[in-house]
């Protein structure tokens, strides 16, 4: 292991550049390598997989737009309209829609995997999220759909999500395992105004208030969580089992992968942070994780769309390290001393 890792550093240093001359891109490479145990690693067929859900916690005034919009996007992403098809379609990810808790019979459609645990989850400010056994239900539906990529040959996976509520339930999440002031955790969603943000931190508050300190990782998921986030969490679980390379994208990925993380730290190897989100406690997640994201486009929309976006830069960090010269074959003087 310590001697693969050295294997890459000593390839990435002398490549024709000056040291460290490309960045975060060398990061990329050496981590990609390491995950693959290989001087020479690939990326093969990139998958994305969006997880949809509704929240119990959308009917107490918390998003800027209704609930009914999550099934409705649902539809647009199986006709192809979404940020996210028109980026995965450009950088060639094999989509997948899952339907992990959505309040609507959708009709079958191949696109759509059918994985529904339940209507929405219960509103949190009331009773838990969800149960036990509905948790766990979501972590087997995370982990079959990641088999199914894994088994088409897919070594690269992006998760996505939609959820009219879910920035309130990751805000819970983060508060909770984070042990943060709610303020800190929560931001403006779909675009909440200053009222509506100062109602949606009132209301996180009592929710915190009435759950009072919850223990494990399991129960903060279940207590706060959507069924798109839990499934994402076995999702993310199983990649890891895997081997893959995890993309992880905005706000609600990233506290989905905190769940994943306190359950099995071990994944934060395979963990590639695409983009820092515009959503206020997205920074400071990142930074209590002690991770740095690829992007920083002002970006807050989910989908995966950070993930695909990032991809591009990905691949660039995987083909310098495979293609470049070095200093030696292309005949060019390395550094004095
Ligand atoms: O990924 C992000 O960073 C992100 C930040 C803000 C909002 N979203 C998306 O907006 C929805 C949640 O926002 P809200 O206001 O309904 O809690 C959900 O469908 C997410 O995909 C996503
Ligand atoms: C229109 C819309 C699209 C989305 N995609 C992800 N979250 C979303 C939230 C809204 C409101």
């Amino acid at each position: 292991m310590e001697n693969i890792e050295k294997q890459l550093q000593q390839k990435i240093d002398l490549k024709t550049k000056p040291l460290g001359a490309l960045g975060m891109l060398e990061k990329l490479a050496f981590q990609i390598g390491k995950i693959q145990n290989t001087l020479t690693p690939k990326l093969s067929k990139p998958s994305l997989v969006v997880f949809a859900g509704d929240h119990g916690i959308a009917k107490s005034g918390v998003s800027a737009y209704p609930q009914e919009v999550t099934f409705q996007m649902v539809l647009n992403f199986l006709n192809g309209g979404a940020a996210v098809n028109v980026f995965s379609q450009q950088n060639h990810f094999d989509l997948k829609i899952v339907d992990a808790g959505v309040n609507f019979d959708f009709e079958v459609n191949d696109q759509l995997k059918n994985a529904k645990v339940g209507k929405g989850t219960k509103n949190f400010l009331e009773e838990k999220a969800m149960s036990k056994e509905e948790f766990e239900a979501c972590l087997q539906n995370g982990k079959a759909v990641v088999e199914e990529m894994a088994l088409k040959g897919s070594n690269v996976i992006g998760f996505g999500e939609m959820g009219i509520g879910n920035t309130s339930s990751s805000a819970m999440i983060m508060s909770s395992l984070l042990d943060l002031p709610i303020e800190k955790c929560v931001g403006r969603g779909t675009g909440v105004d200053d009222e509506q943000l100062k109602n949606k931190i009132d209301i996180l508050q009592k929710a915190k208030d009435f759950h009072g300190p919850i223990n494990s990782a399991e129960e903060v998921m279940a207590t706060f969580g959507g069924f798109e986030m839990a499934q994402m969490c076995g999702a993310m679980l199983e990649a890891y089992e895997q081997n893959m390379i995890i993309l992880v994208d905005g706000f609600i990925a990233s506290n989905t992968f905190l769940v994943a993380y306190k359950m099995n730290p071990a994944i934060i190897h395979n963990a590639i942070f695409c983009h820092l989100s515009n959503e206020s406690g997205h920074k400071v997640l990142l930074d209590e994780l002690n991770v740095s994201p690829i992007l920083n486009l002002g970006m807050r929309l989910g989908e995966g769309t950070g993930c695909t976006v990032a991809y591009p830069i990905i691949e660039s960090a995987v083909n310098f390290l495979n293609e470049m010269a070095s200093f030696e074959s292309a005949g060019v003087s390395d550094k004095e001393n």
